[in-house]
């Protein structure tokens, strides 16, 4: 797909923003703004399991665009699909439980169970329906925010495959650390390749920004998440942008999430991210003294404070806004995904908040640069 061949796009904010360049008011998504803290969400997944709306595009599309719709505040609407698509097309099977999350009926538990993934993926066919996911809600936005995609970072999706399914110390996976070092880099490679080629289909097929999610970054020693996580996310973002300019594709600006890596900050800025989005236990002003500049910042609010009142959400983007402080290089989203509890009413008063304190702050910012 061309660009010529989508609606243009009527809110670029994001993107400048992920490219240093200025903008007139902060932008704002949230992580899992399509989910389950939506009523109209729940009443298609009432009908539909979890990975069936994930293989029907016109499913997909619908569920992406239910925030969209619901909050003409959002920046940009993320593909419906899950970071488990990837070890589903390795050819393992994943179930997602209600109220339980994912499973995975046959986990891999030794490095002999390596051989029961596939040895080549082919990526166009097996991961085909997200690509014609993301087409067909790209068409739909209508151009109103940009479109972004996703993938999994290798760790993460390797922790899955071996826990099975959520985990509280991963002691499964850090076994294959500690005992299968080389089947480890082994794995770990292989999900990069896979992810690479997904990620390059997800642009062609129109997705106009991409995010990584290393969300058991955290669970990592700084040592083993420089030998484990950051050689195969640096690979990544170089690889994917060397890919998209050898097909003459966009190249579009690249995310990364590692959760609870607060310590790799400073070398995940000197990586070819344009964006690192970080989580709330991360204080702003340390993020850009330490980041320098050279990335944009994305996040940070502590998800919880929206089960706060009006005064306290209020309060926290105020102050937040103000200490990642500038109408540059500043992207508004919560610390991690937002809870399937809260209240879709103090989502919205999170939203129009950060457009009007987002609009003072960038407006005081370029007052004082004209002094
Ligand atoms: C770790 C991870 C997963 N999936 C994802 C991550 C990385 C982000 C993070 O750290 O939160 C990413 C993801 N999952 C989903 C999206 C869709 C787009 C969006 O709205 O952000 C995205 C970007 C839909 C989903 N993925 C899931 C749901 C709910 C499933 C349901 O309806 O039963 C949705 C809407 C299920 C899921 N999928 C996963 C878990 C642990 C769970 C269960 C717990 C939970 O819901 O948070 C794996």
């Amino acid at each position: 797909m061309g660009e010529t061949d989508f609606p243009p796009l009527k809110n670029d904010l994001i993107l400048r923003a992920a490219r240093g360049e200025p903008t007139e008011r902060t932008p704002v998504w949230i992580m899992r703004q399509a989910g389950r803290y939506l009523p109209e969400f729940r009443q298609v997944r009432e009908q539909h399991d979890f990975f069936t709306i994930c293989r029907t595009p016109s499913l997909a599309t619908l569920v992406t665009l239910q925030p969209i719709d619901r909050y003409p505040t959002l920046d940009a609407a993320i593909i419906f699909s899950d970071i488990l698509v990837i070890p589903q097309a390795l050819g393992l099977e994943v179930e997602m439980l209600p109220g339980k999350g994912p499973h995975f009926p046959s986990p891999l538990v030794t490095p002999a169970d390596m051989a029961r993934l596939k040895s080549s993926v082919d990526v166009e066919k097996e991961l085909s329906y997200v690509f014609e996911a993301i087409t067909m809600t790209r068409k739909a936005l209508e151009g109103r925010v940009p479109l972004l995609g996703f993938s999994g970072a290798p760790w993460t999706l390797m922790a899955y495959m071996i826990e099975g399914g959520g985990s509280n110390n991963l002691h499964k996976s850090k076994t294959w650390l500690y005992r299968y070092p080389v089947e480890s880099h082994e794995l770990l490679q292989k999900l990069t390749d896979v992810i690479i080629e997904y990620l390059v289909g997800q642009v062609k097929a129109g997705a106009q920004m991409l995010q990584i999610f290393e969300s058991w970054g955290g669970e990592l020693s700084p040592q083993d998440f420089s030998t484990y996580s950051l050689p195969y996310i640096s690979q990544i973002s170089t690889r994917v942008k060397s890919t998209l300019q050898t097909q003459s594709l966009p190249i579009v600006p690249m995310t990364i999430f590692c959760k609870g890596s607060w310590y790799a900050l400073q070398t995940l800025s000197n990586l070819s991210y344009d964006v690192i989005s970080l989580d709330w236990t991360i204080d702003p002003v340390h993020a850009k003294q330490v980041t320098g500049g050279r990335v944009t910042l994305q996040g940070n609010m502590d998800p919880s404070i929206l089960y706060g009142t009006e005064e306290k959400i209020k309060e926290t983007v105020t102050g937040m806004i103000e200490a990642f402080g500038s109408n540059k290089r500043y992207i508004v989203n919560l610390g991690h995904g937002i809870l399937p509890t809260v209240d879709p009413e103090n989502v919205k008063i999170f939203l129009e908040c950060v457009h009007e304190v987002g609009r003072e702050v960038a407006k005081r910012v370029e007052g004082s640069h004209k002094k």
